[in-house]
């Protein structure tokens, strides 16, 4: 049986690998996952030189933005952040905003608002929220309300070309028969019967393109009386409408897959008469709550909103989490996969406090193998492009920059008294690498605001302090006598012990960094130098 269900699967996918159409272009250099064709990894071509169209499903804004919306989009702004930054594609996004719905309906009435103003202070909240976790914003949002001529005209075109028929209750529905078995194209429709409950359908996967509106529903002018557009035909219209017939890349998340693609690629091959309207279907994969079987979903009412959520951590740490697992794979939000987010950006945070440290010569060193560094350094460069060309492979990426930062770090063993040459530009090639890349995903290791400064007046204070105790201790630590030296290297051979009535000066300068720490100042004593960092609050680093 298990023997027969793989058969029918691999022939499914087969199929669906023969029907796709490989578009004529240029090959971007990326292989990813296409939903339509569903066998193979394969390389994106793109219909025009370095740039690619990309059309994505916006939210339904009738209640909060939560974590999962913040993952899908976080996700995908990371994909064409390494689109556009390591492989050199301008991607031109495009995002609807579906701001009439059923469920934008039910929830004005419950609070006594008109849908446009609970639709609009979402929309705001949304946009806001994705700029807190600096999701590049689209070339343009698109509102559903906005384009209601260009759906009308989009309906009547699909029911000219004979996919679609008009009923005696004023509904206009897709009619799935009419396009046989391209009905289907994304997904494995064995098993799916479509919806029923609507009365005038041929077919229960038949599915609405025009509702006419109940009394008191907004609603607008058509051929086909008042009503309102169904859900579906607004991403073909607008998607239409900016790009054309053929669109490079569609993206959402998984749950989006059917109905909802299905339902635009139906609809938009049939109003283009083309054989492919989208050439790349990319699907993120779901946030659950750890130990849900659901998703956080808004009609679920088990999210975390993202306004929430930045109470605890930040979008630095967010895109951690996100960096952590492939942009397909399922991901469970908790407070350990957030922590394993947090101690991991703390490490690359601190590697580059350190490497700045040391090239500013506040942190001594023994001399450093520099040769290997600097191959370390070029072989993660080549590891890292190639692991983002397959499939944007992030968490592969962050274990190589982990696995470079450990190098650095091995390298970075504080030592009293240092011999030989220096090694600053190896460490400032790594830091500015390590920048760049964490910057190409949209972490910003330099944003002042992720470390609750945005004055600056916090670190010139600081500084300061920090001068001020690392005299004191200087003075602490001083002794009388010289210790006594080893005759061959000059280092000395014991420690030395300060004076006795010098110690409570070195027991208050431990108690004031031990007091910092859980402020977010983080200071290390690096032999009678120190240096210095603003963590989060509460947040504890090893040295
Ligand atoms: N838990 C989740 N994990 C990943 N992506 C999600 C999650 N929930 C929603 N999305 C994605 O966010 C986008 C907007 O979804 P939508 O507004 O329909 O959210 P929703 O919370 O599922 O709403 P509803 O519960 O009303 O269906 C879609 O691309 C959807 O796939
Ligand atoms: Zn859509």
């Amino acid at each position: 049986w298990k023997f027969l269900v793989t058969l029918k699967t691999l022939i499914s996918w087969f199929r669906a690998e023969r029907k796709w159409i490989k578009p004529a272009g240029f090959d971007t250099g990326v292989k990813t996952y296409n939903s339509l064709t569903k066998f193979s990894y394969m390389y994106i071509n793109v219909t025009r030189s370095s740039v690619t169209s990309r059309y994505s499903c916006g939210p339904t804004v009738y209640d909060h933005a939560h974590l999962g919306h913040a993952c899908s989009y976080v996700r995908f702004d990371i994909l064409q952040r390494i689109l556009s930054r390591i492989f050199e594609i301008n991607v031109i996004h495009v995002m609807v905003i579906t701001d009439i719905d059923d469920k934008i309906i039910q929830r004005s009435l419950e609070q006594n608002i008109s849908p446009t103003v609970l639709a609009r202070m979402h929309e705001e909240e949304f946009k806001r929220d994705m700029q807190a976790l600096r999701v590049l914003p689209p070339a343009v949002y698109m509102r559903v309300t906005d384009n209601i001529p260009q759906i009308v005209a989009f309906i009547k075109r699909i029911i000219g070309n004979g996919h679609a028929y008009v009923t005696s209750q004023g509904n206009v529905y897709f009619d799935t028969q009419s396009i046989g078995n391209r009905y289907g194209k994304l997904v494995n429709l064995g098993g799916i019967v479509g919806e029923l409950g609507a009365q005038d359908k041929r077919d229960p996967r038949d599915f609405a393109l025009w509702k006419a509106s109940k009394p008191h529903e907004p609603h607008w002018e058509s051929p086909w009386g008042q009503g309102r557009p169904g859900w579906h035909i607004e991403c073909s219209t607008i998607a239409s409408s900016v790009f054309g017939s053929q669109l490079d890349i569609h993206s959402g998340g998984i749950d989006l897959a059917f109905p909802h693609h299905e339902n635009e690629i139906a609809q938009s091959e049939a109003y283009h008469q083309c054989e492919q309207w989208g050439n790349y279907f990319l699907h993120s994969g779901h946030l659950h709550l750890k130990g849900s079987v659901e998703k956080m979903s808004k009609s679920l009412k088990n999210y975390v909103t993202i306004k929430d959520f930045l109470k605890s951590y930040t979008a630095n740490e967010f895109r951690l989490f996100c960096l952590l697992t492939r942009y397909r794979s399922a991901i469970d939000y908790s407070d350990a996969s957030m922590n394993e987010a947090r101690s991991t950006l703390s490490t690359i945070s601190a590697f580059c406090h350190n490497a700045q440290a040391y090239m500013q010569g506040h942190l001594q060193c023994q001399p450093t193998e520099e040769g290997i560094l600097w191959e370390r350094l070029s072989a993660t460069q080549s590891s890292v492009r190639k692991a983002l060309a397959d499939d944007f492979d992030t968490p592969k990426t962050v274990d190589a920059i982990m696995s470079l930062i450990h190098h650095g770090n091995c390298q970075l063993q504080p030592a009293t008294k240092v011999d030989g040459q220096r090694s600053a530009a190896v460490f400032g090639a790594m830091l500015s690498y390590v920048r760049e890349i964490m910057g190409v995903f949209g972490v910003d290791l330099l944003d002042r605001k992720e470390v609750h400064d945005s004055s600056g007046v916090l670190n010139n204070v600081v500084e300061e302090l920090v001068h001020f105790r690392s005299k004191v201790r200087k003075f602490a630590l001083s002794v009388e006598d010289q210790a006594p030296q080893d005759p061959h290297t000059g280092s000395e051979i014991q420690k030395r012990h300060p004076e006795p009535d010098r110690v409570p000066l070195l027991k208050d300068c431990d108690a004031l960094r031990n007091n910092l720490a859980p402020l977010g100042v983080h200071i290390k004593d690096r032999g009678t130098n120190s240096t210095w960092e603003i963590t989060r609050r509460g947040e504890t680093r090893k040295d």
